[in-house]
């Protein structure tokens, strides 16, 4: 045997070794899930149990990160850990979790990120069904687009919360490539039309602009269903992902071609209950202030006194008469901080209304 067989020899047997002992390890951890399921439901017999438990996950992933030896990346191991987690959890409860569908959009791909591949991923229509599946209890949680980096804020979602009693339990960022998609069925075919969503012809106009000058662009609900409609018709190309790619077999005639680098979206996970603090959060509330002068000061003067950083501030348009402005704000900080109550309670004197919208962990992945 040459030098090299037997060294790999050697070191494969040691692979198998530590497998070996990795899958112990994983099966004692899912065991551990499995007990903790039980001191859970004999704790509260008869109500509705939490299992997924973010800030405890939010923790557990910031850990891996910082004690994380290397050589592997410590993002690369916080996903191997997202995944062992998301499949223990899967052991104590299968969760149900609603995103902007159809399958193959960006919101899959974040729900996938943030929870894991163990959940089932239930596809729906439009932000507003996947409000109503999680408040009716039939999906555990939900997933929906709030910002992009190149488009500002998502309005349908901000707007939801107005009405909707759930609460914000998490955020996920993904980074968003665009890809331009042929069938290789067509792909000789000439182009004559590019099918996408509006927000990514929107995050790709320059690229368009200077690339696929005077081609006809048609909005479609969704990149998936551009998708689709790039496998099935002659002559016609998609602006897609690469989940939306693989799910239809298409090929990328040009990869990446979102106009800036950074082309980022936020995602919210919506559920039924709050969330405890995990030792680094964010929380944000709805707010809406008399129409009169210095009520914007008066609105966030509290947060500067006591120190507070906000990481963002939208205004919407009111959706009655009696709410003048109604501010969406988001802040670093969990809502039972000190700090944080009292600037709140100072808000809740002077405001029509204040809505708490939730505290989370600041995203980990
Ligand atoms: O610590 C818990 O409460 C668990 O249920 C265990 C565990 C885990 O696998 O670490 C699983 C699911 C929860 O979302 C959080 C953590």
């Amino acid at each position: 045997m040459t030098d090299e067989k037997t060294r790999l020899g050697e070191l494969r047997e040691e692979i198998d070794a530590l497998d070996q002992q990795i899958m112990e390890l994983i099966s004692a951890r899912a065991k551990c899930a499995q007990e903790v399921a039980h001191v859970k439901m004999a704790a509260n017999p008869g109500e509705d149990v939490f299992f997924y438990r973010p800030e405890r996950e939010a923790q557990v992933l910031r850990r891996i990160k910082e004690k994380n030896p290397g050589p592997l990346p410590a993002e690369e191991m916080a996903r191997l850990f997202r995944e062992i987690m998301s499949a223990c959890l899967a052991l104590e409860k299968p969760m149900h979790i609603a995103f902007l569908g159809p399958v193959g959009t960006f919101t899959q791909a974040a729900a996938l990120k943030h929870f894991g591949h163990s959940v089932v991923s239930v596809p729906l229509p439009a932000i507003d069904a996947v409000f109503r599946e999680v408040e009716s209890g039939a999906a555990h949680y939900g997933v929906v687009p709030v910002e992009n980096s190149t488009e500002g804020m998502i309005n349908h979602t901000l707007d939801m919360f107005m009405s909707s009693p759930l609460k914000i339990c998490g955020e996920v960022q993904l980074r968003i490539h665009h890809h331009l998609l042929v069938s290789p069925k067509h792909k000789d075919e000439e182009i004559t039309r590019i099918y996408s969503h509006q927000q990514s012809f929107a995050q790709c106009r320059q690229w368009l602009d200077t690339h696929r000058y005077g081609i006809e662009r048609i909005t479609v609900s969704s990149n998936a269903e551009a998708a689709r409609r790039a496998a099935e018709e002659p002559g016609a190309a998609a602006i897609a992902g690469d989940m939306a790619a693989e799910l239809y077999g298409l090929e990328k005639l040009a990869n990446s071609i979102e106009d800036r680098p950074d082309n980022t979206t936020r995602f919210l996970i919506i559920g039924r209950e709050e969330v405890p603090a995990s030792g680094q959060d964010k929380s944000s509330i709805l707010v809406s202030m008399r129409n009169k002068p210095g009520a914007l000061y008066q609105l966030l003067e509290p947060f500067h006194r006591h120190g507070i950083s906000l990481t963002r501030i939208e205004t919407r348009p009111s959706p009655s008469g009696t709410w003048a402005y109604v501010f969406y704000i988001d802040f670093e900080g969990h809502m039972q901080d000190d700090r944080i109550s009292k600037v709140l309670a100072e808000i809740d004197e002077e405001a029509v209304e204040l809505k708490r919208l939730g505290s989370y962990p600041i995203g980990v992945l």
